[in-house]
């Protein structure tokens, strides 16, 4: 059998990153690599910034995209996407001492990566705030900390991740989950014609629910 090609954009922990010895690790890949198992299927993983993933899918580059990706109503024209594997939300982080509330945003530079639903959700309901795109959240972070930034905002379970490692960084404000613009959580999007290889992706979701298998991944990357 052909193997599925999965593709990430492999910047964003927990759920996709570069680990130590320059493998793509995370969430979402232990996902897929227990999806495949699952539905026995060889897999293969590659790493693109994000902006390319759904244009790249169309032209058939790769069969499938896992990348901490939100299901929302205009990506679902372009993509078919999965049952949804986890619920999210979107918080700004800042430098500590800097804004204490959100409401001292006006005028301030926030950092976000191109293409993402935190982009398009700041530029529609925050005129206000000055956005800058990113290629990577992780030079979006590397900004905030050498104060080229005043906030980069992202999705909470990758903040969380950042803060372990920035002491002098801290969240501000509430944690947003507007489904006009962040869907309804994360999903793994195929071409609309693969209708095959999406009703196989979401019966073995079913099944790894089902068993405990996606508690377990869930378990070890988002430790309660
Ligand atoms: N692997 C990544 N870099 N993912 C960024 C995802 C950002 C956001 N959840 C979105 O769907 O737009």
């Amino acid at each position: 059998a052909e193997p599925i090609r999965f593709a990430s954009s492999a910047t964003y922990p927990p759920f996709e990153f570069m680990d130590k010895d320059n493998n793509i690790a995370g969430f979402d890949i232990d996902l897929a690599k227990a999806l495949c198992h699952e539905m026995k299927a060889e897999c293969t993983f590659s790493n693109h910034a994000f902006d390319s993933l759904i244009p790249s899918l169309k032209f058939r580059r790769y069969d499938a995209v896992i990348s901490g990706m939100d299901i929302t109503p205009e990506r679902s024209k372009q993509v078919l996407f999965s049952q949804p594997y986890y619920a999210n939300s979107a918080v700004l982080i800042v430098r500590k001492g800097t804004i204490t509330s959100a409401d001292q945003m006006a005028g301030k530079r926030v950092g976000m990566e191109n293409g993402s639903t935190h982009q398009k959700y700041l530029n529609e309901k925050h005129p206000e705030i000055k956005t800058v795109a990113y290629d990577s959240y992780q030079t979006a972070v590397i900004d905030l900390k050498n104060g080229r930034l005043d906030a980069v905002f992202g999705d909470t379970a990758a903040v969380n991740e950042w803060l372990k490692t920035s002491p002098e960084l801290t969240t501000v404000g509430e944690h947003i989950a507007d489904p006009a613009f962040f869907g309804a959580g994360l999903g793994i999007a195929v071409r609309p014609d693969n209708t095959e290889l999406m009703a196989k992706i979401n019966t073995a979701l079913d099944a790894m629910k089902k068993d405990g298998t996606y508690k377990k991944i869930s378990d070890q990357w988002f430790p309660q």
